[in-house]
């Protein structure tokens, strides 16, 4: 490809309307970089009346996105619209189809099908591109799939959702009801059309699928993955973490075991000397182990306006330059098949909070549950003695199996001193 590289924009909201400004206001210092001029010559919304911050009036407008992939004037087809079906997923077959390169923001789309959208793209020869979708404006794919291309990885795991960083952040420094802070992060244009992608790791879970395919060289196996979100978390546990030496975290971890790669997504107690800890708000982290390279931490903006266009842009920019490399990092025919280790066999820590009633031999009941599943403790704190009402009695274990674990969970929350369901949040040594 060379002169004027011309872009169709499928979907005008929060990163649509930012792809867009962003590409007028950086023009001459993209141009400069990639020695072609990028223009948007073709947009598609639902609404075309709405006003989006940006001059569009010369673009062809379709009211049928999909049409994008026909539009002679439309070199690259950017896919801006999500939703893992339906138009989007059409829309971009279609470009595929075309010989048009595709980029998209959409972990729902690429962590249900990306496998078999990665290998149409190849068997077709056009870049398919998906920067944006694992934590927005950090360069995590590139750093994978480019940068690290010489390691073995043997873990990965991050923040990967902003909504659920910033809404666990926010109550634990303000005490603020939950609700009250994902509304904020939805007027911020964080969250997700539906939120309970973001509060009940969904959408973390997503862009985990996408991130361990191209740290493991596997097909994606979004199916696999143990998921839990953060509608449990309360103010309580998040101030007893403090109390600990942690901070509550969600976070997405893929690694190499002894039965397999684990994918797993849910809060964890993560210790304040971490790092990872005091990546905070709306930012995103994404902690690589492998060799030999050692560690590498990469932090940044992982939704919003901005650092998502910019990732968007990027993956434009590589377009124009004739530069890219295999969609998950390997030709598909290398890739391994995506299975993923059961949850039963994960070995850690735990963080255990039970209300009880304020009686003698409750402690003993739950320590012989922990004992008959071979389960240890490592410490116990009651701090309030209230014999008229339930009291928080917190335990954290040493490291053991989930599935032990689970049986005495489900003991325990039979127990008739125990009035409320244990929570219950792993411990992770960072
Ligand atoms: N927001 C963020 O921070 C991030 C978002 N993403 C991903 O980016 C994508 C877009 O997200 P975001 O911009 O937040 O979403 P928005 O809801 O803000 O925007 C969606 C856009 O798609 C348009 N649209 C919806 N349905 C159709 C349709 N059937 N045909 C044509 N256009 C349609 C809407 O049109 P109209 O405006 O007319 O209603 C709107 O312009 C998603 O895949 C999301 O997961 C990725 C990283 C970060
Ligand atoms: N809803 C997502 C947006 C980016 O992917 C988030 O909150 O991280
Ligand atoms: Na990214």
């Amino acid at each position: 490809m060379s002169g004027d590289l011309r872009i169709g924009i499928a979907g005008l909201g929060t990163v649509g309307g930012g792809v867009a400004k962003l590409l007028r206001d950086q023009a001459d210092l993209l141009a400069a970089r990639c020695g072609r001029t990028i223009r948007v010559t073709a947009v598609a919304a639902r609404d075309k009346a709405k006003d989006r911050g940006v001059d569009l009036s010369a673009c062809r407008w379709h009211d049928d996105a999909r049409a994008l992939a026909g539009d002679p004037d439309v070199d690259v087809v950017v896919e801006l619209i999500g939703g893992s079906d339906g138009v989007a997923r059409e829309l971009i077959e279609a470009a595929i189809a075309a010989g048009k390169p595709v980029v998209t923001a959409n972990k729902a789309l690429l962590a249900l099908h990306g496998t078999v959208l990665a290998k149409a793209a190849e068997t077709a020869g056009v870049p398919l591109a998906y920067e944006a979708a694992v934590a927005g404006g950090i360069p995590v794919i590139k750093a994978l799939r480019e940068g690290l291309a010489a390691n073995r990885v043997k873990r990965v795991h991050g923040i990967l959702n902003g909504t659920c960083n910033y809404i666990l952040t926010t109550m634990r420094e303000t005490g603020r009801e939950f609700a009250d802070v994902l509304a904020d992060a939805q007027k911020l244009g964080y969250a997700e059309a539906d939120p309970s992608f973001d509060v009940d790791g969904i959408d973390a879970a997503h862009k985990l699928a996408i991130l361990s395919s191209v740290a493991f060289g596997r097909e994606l196996d979004f199916a696999g993955i143990h998921v839990e979100g953060i509608r449990h978390v309360s103010a309580l546990d998040l101030a007893f973490a403090e109390q600990l030496g942690y901070r509550i975290k969600l976070l997405g971890i893929a690694g190499v075991t002894d039965h397999g790669i684990e994918q797993r997504v849910h809060p964890c107690m993560v210790p304040l000397a971490a790092p990872i800890a005091h990546v905070e708000g709306v930012f995103n982290a994404v902690f690589v182990e492998a060799e030999p390279v050692g560690n590498v931490l990469l932090t940044g903006r992982g939704a919003g306006e901005g650092p998502t266009a910019s990732a968007v842009v990027a993956d434009i920019l590589d377009i124009a330059r004739g530069h890219h490399a295999p969609v998950l990092g390997l030709p598909p025919s290398r890739l391994a098949p995506g299975e993923t280790a059961p949850m039963g066999r994960h070995y850690g820590a735990y963080y255990i909070r039970l209300m009880v009633k304020d009686q003698p031999g409750v402690i003993a009941d739950v320590a012989a549950a922990f004992r008959d599943n071979a389960v240890s403790m490592e410490s116990v704190l009651q701090q309030a003695r209230d014999p008229s009402g339930p009291v928080p009695v917190v335990i954290t274990t040493h490291e053991t199996e989930e599935a032990g674990m689970m049986r005495a969970i489900q003991r325990i929350a039979a127990l008739g001193s125990v009035v409320e369901p244990p929570r219950l949040i792993r411990i992770e040594a960072l």
